[in-house]
């Protein structure tokens, strides 16, 4: 089903706010891309995937039932693989699948989710982190050919966070030469995973490894689920949906129960540790988390995947105050846009500045993962605490920060912004799940705490930590920085706030201590100072991150890309800064004329920043497609995209509903 889009003419305001724009759009889309080969790359590729119009559809998702939409999915997903594998893997390479390009691409044929994206997101990942050469040769080929189409099976019914609470078991028959799954519990099924329910016919499935008579922990485990030919769930295995949720409508997140279910000995990947065939359990020689690689790779992604959300939110609703009018502030002047006002630029304008934020700090966590998985192939796992501390805390912060700020944009577009047909609901409700999965906010900002815990004592002991705490060599025994109202003097108010909240931590489990608790008893205590740390390390990590890679990349760029560069990055630091004060008032000597002024400075910047604003989203480059929203097109024709995107509403294919003639007439009536 492909949908005619008719072409209209740009909206005269948004072409009034292009004729305003005074910096070279494509010198930023070039820097957001990560360079002009990779902006030509992307479009090629998008020109490929979308061009022949069968990313769209004739009837929206939201108008169809859970089933249709579930099959609507699947139809475009096999389409797009299809596209994936014949021609956009030879362009981007085969090593590139996880390539940003084509996660940007599928957007344009999913508004809500493919039910494929856990197999690329998460099954292939980990064939490649966990497998051993061997394996690695048998499945990833077929996992990369749609062969073979896996899900990521760990979370059950009763766990999800404590991953060494996991109940399902692999126990080990040396006489077969097999694993032998099971569910002993309800709490015990798998439940959650993406594609699982209906479409997937392998998973990796995370179990509690029992061999010679002792459980060795949590391992990873693949296993066909469904016959390839019939598609029947195979005996043994009991597999469905789990039912209509908040967002992923059509992942078809699943369940699944083992009844003593038996895979080959191989199926076990054996990367980190292994089985011999006589039940001999070899040990990770390395370290004992490798197993947890896959969550850390993909933490690692959410960034710049919460950079791309965040990206489209802001392009909508700027787009859309451009061509919004509302309200005279003068008896018998036009309406102005509400994009004049201050109030939505505040609103706003911080979701641009984010959303390169987490741009630039994703490709720079992204060199670091890259630095450190190469590391641990050299078997030194020196950098792996790091890497986790930092993966677990940028994950969680860039989900929080991109959820509370779609929603802006839904607040900031009004009553349209309501609409399904906006796609900021979609929008938002796919982020919001991103703060729970892949490790709850909560539970990975305290991950990142108990790192902070170890490096402050490292540094008061006077001990070198390592490069992303090495601010607390400096600031561990300063009682409060002296305020300077530069970028540097920002970045080290945060660095010190950072530290002061972690000293205060550490103060309070070792006072807590004194009074007569125990270790695990003062920590409890101090879990919401200690989540508050951990935040405001990741706050000194992304504004001196964000700050020097804007500085290093706009190195060579023209004079106003660098300005309106540096703008954006000197609003996220003043936005950050008057949004803790509290924290600058204890941590820093800030007077309260230096908040005044920093007040009005940011209110300034804003102005400043309003004639780009438009030219700001547009260098985003986010096509229509990808956009699906009624109120963010190019064009800024949004009345009569609603119009247009009402009139598809089922409601409207009959002038009465039979419920008339059903319920109301004979309401009316007194009949019924
Ligand atoms: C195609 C591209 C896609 C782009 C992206 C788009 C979309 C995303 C795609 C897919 C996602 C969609 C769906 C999501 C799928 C999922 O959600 S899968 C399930 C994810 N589940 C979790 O994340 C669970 C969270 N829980 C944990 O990670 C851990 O259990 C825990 C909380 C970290 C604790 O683990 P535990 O084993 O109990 O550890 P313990 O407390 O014993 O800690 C011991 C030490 O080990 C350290 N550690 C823990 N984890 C790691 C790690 N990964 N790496 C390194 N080190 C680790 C821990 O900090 C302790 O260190 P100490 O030195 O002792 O302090
Ligand atoms: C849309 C979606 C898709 C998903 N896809 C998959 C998938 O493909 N595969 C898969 O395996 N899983 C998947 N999951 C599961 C997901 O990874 C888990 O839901 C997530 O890790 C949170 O675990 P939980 O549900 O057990 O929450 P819980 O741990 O029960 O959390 C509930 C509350 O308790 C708090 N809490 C828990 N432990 C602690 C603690 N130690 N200290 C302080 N507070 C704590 C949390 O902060 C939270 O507020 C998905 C989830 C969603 C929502």
């Amino acid at each position: 089903m492909k949908a005619n889009r008719p072409k209209r003419d740009v909206h005269p305001d948004l072409a009034r706010e292009r004729l305003k724009c005074n910096f070279n759009i494509e010198e930023v889309t070039n820097i957001i891309d990560g360079g002009k080969d990779k902006t030509l790359e992307r479009k090629k590729i998008e020109d490929i995937a979308l061009n022949n119009g069968a990313c769209l559809d004739e009837i929206p998702d939201e108008c169809l039932s859970i089933k249709e939409r579930y099959e609507n999915a699947i139809r475009k997903s096999c389409i797009y693989s299809n596209i994936v594998r014949n021609e956009m893997l030879e362009i981007t390479g085969m090593e590139n699948f996880e390539s940003p390009v084509l996660r940007r691409t599928a957007d344009a044929f999913f508004k809500d989710i493919s039910p494929f994206m856990l197999h690329l997101g998460m099954f292939v990942p980990t064939l490649i982190g966990q497998s051993t050469p061997e394996q690695m040769a048998e499945w990833l080929p077929k996992a990369l050919d749609m062969k073979i189409i896996g899900a990521y099976a760990q979370t059950e019914l009763g766990h999800g966070t404590f991953i060494r609470g996991l109940e399902t078991t692999a126990t080990y028959d040396p006489d077969k030469e097999e694993f032998v799954l099971h569910s002993p519990t309800i709490t015990s099924y798998k439940w959650w995973a993406g594609g699982l329910g209906k479409t997937a016919n392998h998973c990796v499935v995370m179990a509690q490894l029992y061999t010679q008579g002792e459980c060795h922990g949590t391992h990873l485990f693949i296993v066909q689920i469904r016959d390839l030919d019939t598609h029947m769930p195979l005996p043994g295995i009991k597999v469905g949906e789990i039912g209509p949720r908040m967002g992923f409508s059509s992942a078809d997140n699943g369940f699944l129960g083992f009844n003593s279910f038996r895979i080959p000995r191989q199926n076990m990947l054996m990367k980190h540790a292994k089985v011999e065939k006589d039940g001999c359990y070899v040990k990770s020689a390395k370290h004992g988390k490798l197993t947890y690689g896959t969550m850390v790779f993909i933490r690692v992604t959410l960034v710049s995947e919460m950079s791309f959300n965040l990206s489209k939110a802001a392009t909508i609703a700027i787009r859309y105050s451009a061509v919004r009018r509302q309200t005279e502030l003068r008896p018998n002047e036009p309406e102005p846009q509400i994009l004049d006002y201050p109030t939505q630029q505040h609103k706003l304008f911080i979701c641009i500045a984010t959303a390169h934020a987490f741009q630039l700090t994703s490709k720079w966590l992204w060199d670091t993962f890259q630095a450190v998985m190469a590391d641990v192939r050299k078997g030194n796992v020196d950098a792996l605490p790091e890497l986790h501390a930092l993966s677990s805390c940028l994950k969680a912060v860039s989900t929080s920060d991109a959820l509370s700020h779609i929603e802006q944009c839904r607040f900031a577009c009004g009553g349209h912004g309501y609409m399904l047909s906006s796609n900021l609901p979609f929008i938002y409700s796919f982020v919001a799940a991103t703060r729970t999965y892949e490790g709850d906010y909560t539970v990975l900002l305290l991950q990142t705490a108990r790192f902070l815990v170890k490096a402050w004592e490292q540094a008061e002991s006077g001990n070198n930590v390592t490069p992303t705490v090495a601010y607390l060599n400096r600031t561990a025994n300063t009682k409060r920085v002296v305020w300077d109202n530069t970028h540097e003097g920002i970045i080290q108010s945060f660095q010190a706030i950072a530290a002061g909240k972690i000293g205060q931590c550490v103060r309070s489990i070792r006072d807590r201590i004194k009074s007569g608790m125990d270790y695990e008893d003062a920590w409890l205590m101090t879990t919401v100072q200690l989540v508050a740390a951990a935040e405001a390390h990741c706050r000194a990590v992304l504004v001196n991150t964000y700050w020097n890679e804007m500085i290093r990349l706009t190195k060579s760029s023209s004079a106003n890309v660098k300005t309106v560069m540096h703008q954006l990055a000197v609003l996220y630091l003043m936005y950050w800064a008057l949004e803790k004060t509290g924290d600058l008032l204890k941590y820093s000597s800030v007077s309260k004329q230096d908040l005044d002024d920093l007040q009005r400075r940011y209110e300034e910047l804003l102005a400043a920043l309003r004639p780009n604003a438009v030219s700001l989203v547009d260098a985003f480059d986010l096509r229509d497609e990808i956009l699906h929203s009624s109120l963010g097109s190019y064009d800024g024709c949004v009345y009569e995209r609603l119009m247009e995107e009402a009139q598809k509403s089922p409601l409207n294919a009959e002038p009465v509903n039979p419920s008339f003639h059903k319920y109301i007439k004979p309401l009316m009536q007194g009949k019924l």
